[in-house]
């Protein structure tokens, strides 16, 4: 679904992702590893079309979509949740979650997409009505990622989602992920949490100082104690 070779990245005269190249396939969970600095939330940014000096190639269910503009790669089906999550104050998070759809849908339509995503976030449907920001980081996150999923992406990229999130929530987080993954949402992730984000990826790509420096599946890096310690911070 998603191929990007030799991808460049620079704010102003730094260098920051270097010929970084990888695939994520139709229905799969990848995961960019690495210590902080490494590069992956400005991998996600350059695909997003939000970092202005790039070069490469990525193509997006074979179509190069570097140069499309963001709007572009959102209505072919890609989504971004960023790390900051973006909830809008004074709105509850039924509100929220409608301005995750974009093409005008009548009364009955919106409240059946609000049905479906409340099925599988279930924290969020018992608290539909609440003002968005008074619920906890990690239900505000969760609330950030099912308006991504409103628009029905066909990939989600998701930069640190577990990040700052009370242990409980990180569990039904990473569930989230394998159910998203179920039901037929291809998921780029970027984590921190090394050893979760391994467990459900079918791959992962570990970054260095904006390189590529390993590739595996989630089971082989998962078994490999020494590129973990290394690379990440674990
Ligand atoms: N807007 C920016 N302007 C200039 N330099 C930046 C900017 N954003 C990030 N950088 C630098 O680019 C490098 C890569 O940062 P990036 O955020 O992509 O890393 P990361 O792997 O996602 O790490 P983290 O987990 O800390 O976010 C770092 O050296 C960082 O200081």
């Amino acid at each position: 679904m998603l191929k990007v070779q030799g991808l460049n990245a620079w704010y102003d005269r730094s260098h920051v992702v270097q010929d970084v190249s990888f695939e994520v396939g139709t229905g799969e969970i990848v995961t960019l590893m690495g210590r902080n600095g490494a590069g992956k939330t400005t991998t996600l940014r350059t695909l997003m079309g939000l970092v202005s000096k790039r070069s490469g190639s990525a193509q997006f269910n074979g179509s190069e979509m570097l140069a499309d503009a963001a709007h572009t790669r959102f209505h072919a089906g890609l989504a971004y949740v960023p790390e900051e999550r973006r909830i809008v104050a004074g709105l509850t998070v039924r509100e929220n979650l409608q301005l995750g759809i974009t093409a005008s849908r009548n009364r009955h339509e919106m409240a059946a997409m609000i049905e479906e995503i409340a099925a599988t976030f279930p924290r969020l449907k018992e608290r539909l009505n609440q003002d968005a920001t008074s619920m906890s980081g990690g239900e505000q996150q969760m609330l950030a990622i099912a308006r991504a999923m409103m628009a029905r992406p066909k990939m989600i990229l998701l930069d640190e989602p577990s990040e700052g999130i009370m242990p409980l929530l990180v569990d039904e987080m990473f569930h989230l992920f394998t159910r998203m993954k179920q039901a037929g949402t291809t998921i780029l992730l970027v984590e921190q949490n090394v050893e979760r984000a391994l467990r459900i990826s079918d791959r992962a790509y570990i970054l260095d100082q904006g390189q590529v420096v390993h590739t595996g599946s989630g089971e082989e890096l998962l078994a490999d104690r020494e590129i973990q310690e290394r690379y990440c911070a674990v």
